[in-house]
């Protein structure tokens, strides 16, 4: 919603009282409708916009239970990983991006 026409990964931010993992799996649970494992860390990112600051932590994960259900993202689309390159990122994702594309 903040960032229309951008590719994000799914996610939200963190509650009181939860660790990353768990609030990585409520927000999965609530938006996507579906069970995750979550596993490593992929990227710790801080990014200025022109309003706020975003620190964005990007995690590997697997669905455990479910598919994805869209309800409040316009779309979703599994992509391999070289495919991530050929999205529209929304800036504070591009150095996961890069990580996961192996591209410094
Ligand atoms: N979830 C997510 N948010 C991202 C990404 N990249 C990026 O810049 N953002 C920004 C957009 C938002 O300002 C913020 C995350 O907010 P959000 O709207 O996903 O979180 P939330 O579900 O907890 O939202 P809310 O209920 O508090 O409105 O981070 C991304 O890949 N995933």
């Amino acid at each position: 919603m903040t960032l229309p026409n951008y590719w994000e990964f799914p996610g939200g931010k963190i509650e009181k009282g939860e660790t990353k993992e768990e609030a990585l799996k409520r927000e999965i649970q609530e938006e996507l409708g579906c069970t995750i494992e979550v596993f490593n860390q992929v990227e710790d990112t801080t990014y200025e916009y022109e309003k706020v600051i975003v620190r964005l932590e990007t995690f590997m994960s697997k669905v455990v239970f479910g598919t994805p259900v869209l309800s409040e993202h316009a779309e979703v689309r599994w992509v391999t990983r070289e495919g991530l390159r050929s999205l529209d990122w929304a800036p504070a994702d591009i150095p996961a991006i890069n990580k996961l594309t192996g591209e410094f």
